[in-house]
């Protein structure tokens, strides 16, 4: 019996793929899945699908293992173990908006894909704002007045910068990270362990 590993379609997976490749795992199947789903290695079954459904295939027990942004964790608080970081899908949480916008009068408005991330931090700081939920491009929203500023991923600040927009605060560092089935890690330890210990980065690397 193999793995089933979940791991999140587009730059994670890409990420992903480099990073087996770098262990020495086969990585062919992938090279040409084309637009299937799911592809079998000699070590596991891969299955492709959007970040937040890895946490559920993975919550759900379809998947043992999955890779997954540490943003969705925050997000959804998925009920999976989360056991490890990868060295790839790094990137930050930030306030970001006009450089030279004022605060408004009233409530603050932030546009957002991460509401219950962007509550719980306004919230330790004792400050409520109102938030608009978006699904992305989420720069356009101080540009076009929908809120005041916004908070979003930023890694090399491209987006931000090629929009006019400036960070106005940091807020925390994330990355991909390994997740596994509560249950699978008990009952499948034996064939989990390998990958899972192959996975490992050394410590200072990360
Ligand atoms: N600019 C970025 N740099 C590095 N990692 C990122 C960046 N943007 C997103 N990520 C990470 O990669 C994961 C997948 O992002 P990706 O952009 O592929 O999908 P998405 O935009 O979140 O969702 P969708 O599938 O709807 O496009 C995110 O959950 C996040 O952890
Ligand atoms: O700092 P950068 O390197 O420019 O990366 C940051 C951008 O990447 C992500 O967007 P993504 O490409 O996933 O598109 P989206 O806005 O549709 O989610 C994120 O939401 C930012 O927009």
């Amino acid at each position: 019996m193999k793995p089933v590993i979940a791991l999140t379609k587009g730059r994670l997976e890409k990420q992903f793929i480099k990073f087996l490749q770098e262990r020495n795992y086969d990585v062919n199947p992938f090279l040409d899945k084309g637009r299937k789903l799911q592809v079998e290695t000699d070590d596991f079954f891969a299955i492709f699908a959007k970040g937040i459904d890895v946490a559920t295939y993975v919550e759900y027990g379809i998947a043992d293992l999955g890779v997954v942004g540490e943003d969705i964790l925050l997000e959804v608080q998925p009920d999976v173990f989360d056991l490890l970081p990868f060295p790839f899908g790094k990137c930050r949480f930030a306030i970001a908006g006009e450089p030279s916008n004022l605060s408004p009068l009233r409530k603050q408005r932030i546009a957002t894909k991460y509401p219950n991330i962007t509550t719980k931090y306004f919230r330790d700081q004792g400050k409520s704002v109102d938030i608009v939920k978006l699904e992305g491009s989420v720069e356009l929203a101080p540009l076009l007045g929908l809120a005041d500023d916004i908070v979003d991923i930023v890694e090399t600040g491209n987006t931000l910068k090629e929009n006019g927009l400036v960070v106005k605060e940091e807020m925390l560092t994330i990355s991909a990270r390994l997740i596994a089935n509560r249950n699978s890690l008990k009952l499948k330890r034996a064939i989990l362990t390998p990958l899972i210990d192959s996975f490992r980065v050394e410590e200072g690397i990360i």
